[in-house]
């Protein structure tokens, strides 16, 4: 916490100091009114009631003066601490290996980034002042009572004690319900915006009813704890002013009995009735802070385990930041993604990819070809044995440099809100205009450029404006704008038709220096490869160029009989 106060610590200490002072004033306050009365009042002496006056009033602007700066210091470092915690978080999760992000769901993460914050810094706003004043008021107004007139504090032995257990019950039974309040209105949170991020697919499935019976739900869930946690808090009030009148009622009478037998000034008497109202509101606050304590610690919690969650993967502490070439070479490479998971997802992958080749990667739905490019990017560290670009282990890299190196296009494409231009960017800042046409010339991306407004078309809120086979074609662009040493293409042409997909493939290999890693469902995009990699349950089930596989391998003759050997799909798009 004090860490995340960074610059703000100083008003946070400021605003501090002017709650003690301000409380302090204010507990003067009665002591100078009882002296006005018994001295100046009583005794006559106007002297007296004005130098006294004079100073109640001086008490009274110093703690209006105080009690502004509290607003403003506290509001500065309130607003600083939410700042900071927002930009520490955000900053942390850049910082994540893919891995980490496995283990939080982007909804939570964007809960914990905002409405966890925003609870931390109500609570630092509404809390700090009665946590400072509470104990102050407490301790000040007590001992300012037993020198005022002993026998009457006497009562605050009496009311204190029932007063401190009645508000204790009441943290005790509502602060727990503020922690599963918090949980509830993280689901809500999370339903919210997963149903508002599938809302297309959600009309178009016609599950509108099914998703509001859910959100009803929750939405129900939440409204009921709300009630049965404010129910139990809102009767910190009667319970206070229980206490307080009691101990009215319990001085007056005493004090009524005391000034009958002459023992007490009627001045000492109203300064005393102001310390019943200043200690017994002070007992209300602290209960207040722990009420708020108790809601934003879980809110803490929350924000403290993205915080503490380290990366996986962190470049070396000598980390190398050039790499070559385009080699790749798997040597004996097995992984899981939990270190815990009964089987691995690759099994003892050797393999050996030439800098400029061509390599395509077939294999069934959950063969374990995303992960095995992954582990070149260095996405996820291999759970055995070792991943080689360019001559040298991944691990042994700059991160950035590598992923500089190892341009990738993924299976769920990505484009950002913006224009083209913006968005092709990515891969290159510096790059011109030429460069940007040239890359899309390559991604066969030009063809429908103009259509989009050029480079300065607008894609839409995360790149809406643009069809699924236009969105993969800006992608690859992206991507060759790094100029990276090994490209790869997860599925990348899935979405774009066959005769684009060969004119694509074509401008490709027109890239000599990189080598091109292409995951393919489609025989026809990976037939003209130098190599092809057939993956079956995340072993490698067999390597070979087309031919050699066409003559050889179960696998891949069953795979282009079904797709290219009935001619359904035709030899036209392999271009041969
Ligand atoms: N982030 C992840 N955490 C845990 N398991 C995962 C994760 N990603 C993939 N897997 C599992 O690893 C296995 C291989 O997945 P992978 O995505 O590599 O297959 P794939 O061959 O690329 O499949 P597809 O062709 O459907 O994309 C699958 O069983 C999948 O369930």
């Amino acid at each position: 916490m004090g860490r995340a106060l960074g610059t703000y610590r100083r008003s946070f200490v400021t605003a501090g100091l002017c709650v003690f002072f301000e409380s302090a004033l204010e507990l003067c306050i009665p002591l100078l009114m009882a002296s006005v009365i018994d001295q100046g009042i009583m005794g006559r002496d106007l002297s007296v009631v004005w130098s006294r006056g004079a100073l109640m009033l001086l008490c009274a602007l110093a703690a209006l003066a105080l009690g502004t700066g509290y607003a403003h210091f506290s509001a500065t470092a309130a607003m600083g601490l939410g700042a900071n915690l927002r930009h520490a978080e955000f900053a942390h999760v850049q910082g994540f290996a893919f891995s980490n992000l496995d283990g939080f769901e982007v909804s939570s993460l964007v809960t914990r980034m905002t409405g966890d914050v925003t609870v931390i810094q109500n609570a630092v706003v509404a809390g700090f002042r009665p946590l400072l004043r509470g104990p102050v008021m407490l301790v000040m107004g007590l001992v300012l009572a037993v020198v005022m007139s002993p026998p009457l504090a006497l009562i605050f032995v009496f009311v204190m004690p029932a007063l401190a257990v009645a508000l204790f019950l009441i943290v005790r039974h509502v602060g727990p319900l503020y922690r599963v309040m918090q949980g509830v209105m993280d689901q809500l949170n999370d339903v919210l915006q997963e149903d508002l991020a599938a809302i297309r697919a959600i009309k178009a499935y016609v599950r509108e009813d099914y998703v509001a019976e859910r959100f009803d739900a929750v939405n129900a869930h939440l409204a009921s704890t709300a009630t049965r946690t404010f129910r139990g808090a809102v009767l910190n009030t009667p319970v206070f002013q229980l206490a307080m009148y009691t101990a009215c009622v319990l001085i007056l009478w005493r004090g009524g009995s005391m000034i009958m037998a002459g023992t007490l000034m009627v001045g000492t008497l109203t300064g005393f009735m102001s310390y019943v109202l200043q200690i017994v509101n002070s007992l209300m606050m602290i209960s207040n802070v722990f009420l708020l304590t108790a809601r934003a610690l879980t809110s803490v919690r929350r924000v403290g385990e993205v915080l503490a969650e380290k990366p996986a993967l962190v470049s070396a502490p000598v980390a190398k930041t050039d790499v070559p070439d385009g080699t790749v070479l798997f040597d004996h490479v097995s992984f899981k993604y939990h270190p815990d998971a009964k089987k691995n997802v690759l099994e003892d992958v050797s393999l050996r990819f030439d800098a400029g080749s061509t390599v395509g990667v077939l294999g069934s739905t959950g063969s374990g070809k995303t992960t095995l490019v992954q582990l070149i990017a260095r996405l996820y560290d291999v759970s055995e044995g070792s991943v080689s670009v360019g001559g040298a282990d991944v691990r042994a890299y700059d991160l950035q440099a590598l992923r500089d190196a190892v341009g990738m296009v993924l299976q769920k494409n990505v484009l950002f809100t913006g224009t083209v231009r913006e968005n092709l960017q990515w891969g290159d800042d510096d790059a011109s205009d030429a460069e940007l046409l040239e890359a899309c010339r390559i991604a066969c991306a030009d063809e429908f450029l103009e259509r989009i407004g050029g480079l300065d078309g607008d894609l839409g809120q995360g790149g809406d404006n643009v069809s699924g086979g236009q969105k993969q074609r800006l992608c690859i662009a992206r991507a060759l704008l790094k100029r990276p040493r090994v490209l790869i293409f997860d599925d990348s042409t899935s979405a774009v038709d066959m005769a684009t997909d060969a004119r694509i493939r074509e401008n490709l290999a027109g890239l000599t220096d990189v080598t091109k890693i292409v995951i393919a469902q489609r025989v026809n995009s990976v037939m003209d490869a130098d190599q092809i990699v057939i993956l079956d349950d995340g072993r490698v089930h067999a390597v070979g160029t087309h031919e050699e596989l066409l003559a050889g391998d179960p696998i891949y003759q069953e795979l282009y009989e079904s797709q290219i050997g009935s001619g359904i799909h035709g030899e036209v798009e392999h271009g041969r």
